[in-house]
């Protein structure tokens, strides 16, 4: 199990001042995830810096080194996804598993490529879903593997890592429509800021054999962890805050946290040291949004909206049901909290705020970090208490340090 302190609650007491403040921001778990993985195809060339402090990242760091017999992720998707994409390469014999959560979450699609590339892997439980025995493939079966991109990229991200690393590379041809597409973007990014070419043409990704080069990278912060601090800003008045280590040019989809807050009120110019956010005065009451290609901003933008009194109406949700938790069913009814309903027609969903009760009860979490960060800046309006705040820890370990350090105030309660 994870261990947060259970039993413990935050009271995160109302700021109702103009936030004048700047951060340095954590760094993005997603780019240390895949750099560290990258680090150890390449045969440990790459000099990494500013990797994330994350627990993701943490154990991901952790097990390659520890390059042990039970590779235990945790609740780290792409630990899990990329980790068991490494052993079908690398791996005799390896267990990988998780907590009871990581073991409801598919990885049918990849573990069938990874056995079409010529990789021997064995369910340890349910068929499709970790715990996985894997025997790293002695000679590659196939080039060509078709696998469909509607259920997690991470399968995707996760092959087209190890393509270089296979004698005749890999093809990978997507059969669906392709969600959280941004995710690819960055897998292949950073593949290319190590050397390696590929060639993505309609629905054909193509990398061939070759190798990592190495090279020096410094990690960018995390743009799913500025959404808390956008949020603070179109929920506070007069804002004028920096969020250090963020660049305009980012390999992040979750950078359309700028465009959805101008919105709602935030305005973003960048300099050297960041991201600067300001107030702009901007309030749209309706918004349509499509979350496909940025699925982690979905509850930071749903709480926000709840509390301005704007009505989303929103596709590209699918996913958020097997993520840390099913982040539809934990919104709705977490919302329902702050007087907002969350609806669900076929493949669109429609959020309408109400009135927000003087007193909102504590918000849940679900161990799910995006729970406890996205509901925190319901305290730019009130008091409000946060069940179980150590979730956090998955992706933003600083999280309530770096809110104290601006001046909100926490207390601890049971
Ligand atoms: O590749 C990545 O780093 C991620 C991809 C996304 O998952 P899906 O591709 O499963 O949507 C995202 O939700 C997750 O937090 C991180
Ligand atoms: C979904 C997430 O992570 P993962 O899939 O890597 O567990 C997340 O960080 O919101």
């Amino acid at each position: 199990m994870v261990k947060n302190n259970l039993g413990l609650k935050y009271l995160v007491k109302k700021f109702g001042e103009s936030l004048q403040s700047e951060v340095q921001l954590t760094s993005s778990k997603s780019e240390s995830n895949r750099a560290l993985l990258i680090n150890a195809l390449s045969g440990n060339k790459l000099e990494l810096s500013n990797l994330s402090a994350a627990r993701d990242t943490q154990t991901m760091q952790r097990l390659m080194q520890e390059a042990g017999q039970t590779w235990d992720v945790l609740d780290a998707g792409t630990t899990m996804r990329f980790c068991t994409a490494f052993l079908a390469v690398k791996g005799s014999g390896q267990t990988i598993t998780g907590t009871p959560r990581m073991c409801e979450r598919p990885i049918g699609l990849l573990v069938d490529a990874l056995r079409k590339l010529g990789a021997e892997i064995e369910y340890l439980g349910k068929e499709g879903y970790p715990p996985l025995k894997i025997n790293g493939l002695q000679e590659q079966k196939a080039k060509r593997i078709e696998i469909p991109g509607n259920i997690s990229s991470q399968f995707i991200s996760a092959l087209l890592m190890i393509g270089p690393s296979l004698p005749e590379g890999i093809q990978l041809q997507l059969t669906t429509e392709v969600f959280s597409r941004p995710y690819i973007e960055m897998t292949l990014g950073l593949m290319k800021r190590f050397g390696v070419t590929a060639d993505w043409s309609g629905d054909t990704i193509t990398v061939p054999h070759q190798e990592y080069t190495g090279g020096a990278y410094a990690i960018e912060s995390d743009w799913s962890g500025a959404s808390y601090w956008y949020s603070i800003a179109a929920l506070g008045e007069d804002t004028n805050l920096l969020l250090g280590g963020l660049r305009g040019e980012s390999l992040q989809g979750d950078q359309e946290i700028v465009k959805i807050m101008e919105k709602m009120g935030v305005q973003t110019t960048y300099s050297p040291s960041g991201a600067h956010l300001t107030s702009n005065g901007r309030l749209e009451k309706a918004i349509d949004i499509n979350f496909k290609t940025c699925p982690d901003l979905a509850q930071t933008v749903l709480v926000t909206a709840a509390l301005k009194g704007v009505t989303l109406h929103m596709t590209g949700l699918e996913s958020l049901r097997i993520k840390e938790t099913d982040r539809i069913a934990a919104m709705q009814a977490e919302l329902k909290k702050l007087g907002a309903t969350l609806t669900e027609d076929g493949n669109t969903w429609k959020m309408v705020p109400g009135e927000v009760p003087a007193k909102i009860e504590t918000i849940d979490t679900y161990d799910d970090h995006r729970m406890a960060m996205a509901f925190a800046p319901v305290s730019m309006l009130q008091d409000i208490t946060i069940d179980d705040p150590g979730v956090v820890a998955k992706s933003y370990p600083a999280f309530w340090e770096d809110w104290k350090s601006v001046g909100i105030q926490i207390e601890e309660v049971s």
